[in-house]
């Protein structure tokens, strides 16, 4: 049984996203037919995972200009390559707020803005005979759903590159032969997150699909429960064995269970190799560093903000109190335990509450974890270790010698 993909692209450029805050029980796709519709989508996590939402942002402007291309008569917008970018231009920078931490849904809008910008300089520096500033307008379009549908699926191909490299770099590590290599993740980066196969869950794939892995074990991951909701779906669904274990569990796994390494993905990677990923891998790092367990963070090169030289620079997404004080599946169709009560909604803050503790509650949907925690990073291009001596990594050398 093929994994469920987090986004489906119909006929007509048109484009629906499973519902992530339903699933497991409910598997539901919701078509996304505005800008507007992809923005709700991704600040409510319906969609959720750093190059996921970044390819729903991109794949939303394409099916609104290749709509707008294939209409009759054109909207106004298309007028010119000048109404054109004062058209997308702010609905570009409006996809961005929809999450701050993850880089790649910046990334990807800026690569459209530069795609946008650029077009329509070298139209205003045309010599004559120009063409005409309705079909130069067309022509800007196309090229921005171009680039958007390439941002919307690239990263299945660089997935299952780095998961055969960073899978066959711990192999080595390691060492030994079958079906021997315990890993734990944290949250979920499998194809829900990714446009396919996934990242951090990507490498475990490789690692059964080789026949090392003995069993992976992930972790809940409150609030949203990304682990027990989506991770678990995943691992049965690809057959992979695997375990859950409660955020306050992992602890005691490393105490009690022969792990080889903990595995995650990233939301933003800075250029010394502190990476932001979800809530919990920090903690996740310090205790595979007090028990010598590898921890390695694997994530495309898109992943890594040169632009931001540490841990420090990387904005962290508080999400509403509420949220955190939810028992996730109560907020939709409610749940019920074995005796068939309803599962309350456990809401601890005052209502109405805003900021990150005004409300009585702490719920940062991201952790930093530091450089000098970190084994080994993963890439579509390279497998990055910190050198002798040295408690952090160099991200801008590790891509310019990968080029
Ligand atoms: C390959 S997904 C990367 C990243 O995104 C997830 O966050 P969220 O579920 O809030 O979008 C999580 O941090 C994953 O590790």
């Amino acid at each position: 049984m093929d994994a469920l993909k987090s986004i489906r692209t119909l006929d007509q450029d048109k484009i629906d996203i499973v519902n992530q805050l339903l699933l497991p029980h409910i598997i539901e796709y919701v078509q996304i037919e505005t800008i507007e519709q992809a923005h709700d989508a991704i600040k409510s996590m319906k969609i959720r995972g750093a190059p996921a939402i970044g390819s729903l942002a991109s794949l939303s402007i394409a099916s609104t200009l290749s709509s707008a291309v294939k209409a009759t008569p054109r909207p106004d917008f298309l007028a010119s390559p000048a109404s054109l970018e004062a058209y997308i231009a702010p609905k570009l920078e409006y996809l961005f707020t929809a999450r701050p931490t993850a880089v790649n849904l910046g990334a990807a809008m800026r690569r459209l803005a530069k795609v946008l910008s650029q077009a329509v300089t070298a139209h205003q520096q045309q010599s004559e005979p120009r063409v005409s500033d309705t079909d130069a307008a067309v022509a800007i379009a196309n090229d921005i759903i171009a680039e958007a549908k390439l941002i919307g699926g690239e990263d299945k191909a660089q997935n299952i590159t780095m998961s055969k490299l960073g899978g066959d770099w711990l192999h080595k590590r390691v060492g030994g032969s079958r079906k021997y290599l315990n890993v734990l993740t944290v949250c979920n980066t499998g194809s829900l997150a990714t446009s396919g196969y996934g990242t951090a869950l990507g490498f475990i794939t490789y690692l059964h699909e080789q026949g090392l892995l003995e069993r992976a074990y992930y972790t809940q991951t409150a609030p949203y429960h990304q682990g027990s909701r989506l991770t678990s779906l995943e691992l049965h669904t690809l057959s992979i064995p695997s375990t859950m274990i409660c955020d306050t569990m992992v602890g005691s796994l490393f105490q009690h269970k022969s792990m080889h390494a903990v595995v995650v993905g990233a939301d933003r990677i800075a250029r010394n190799g502190d990476t932001a990923n979800k809530i919990g891998t920090y903690n996740a790092a310090v205790l595979a560093a007090r028990h010598k367990i590898a921890f390695i963070v694997v994530a495309p090169t898109s992943s890594v903000d040169l632009s931001i030289a540490d841990g420090s620079g990387i904005p962290i997404e508080h999400r509403p109190p509420l949220e955190a004080c939810l028992v996730r599946g109560a907020l939709h169709p409610p749940s019920y335990d074995a005796a068939g009560h309803k599962v309350q909604a456990q809401v601890l803050i005052t209502p109405g509450a805003v900021g990150e503790t005004e409300g009585g509650v702490y719920n940062p949907s991201f952790d930093v974890t530091p450089a000098e925690l970190i084994t080994a990073i993963v890439t579509e291009k390279y497998v990055a270790v910190k050198r002798e001596g040295e408690a952090s990594f160099e991200l801008l050398r590790e891509a310019e010698e990968a080029e």
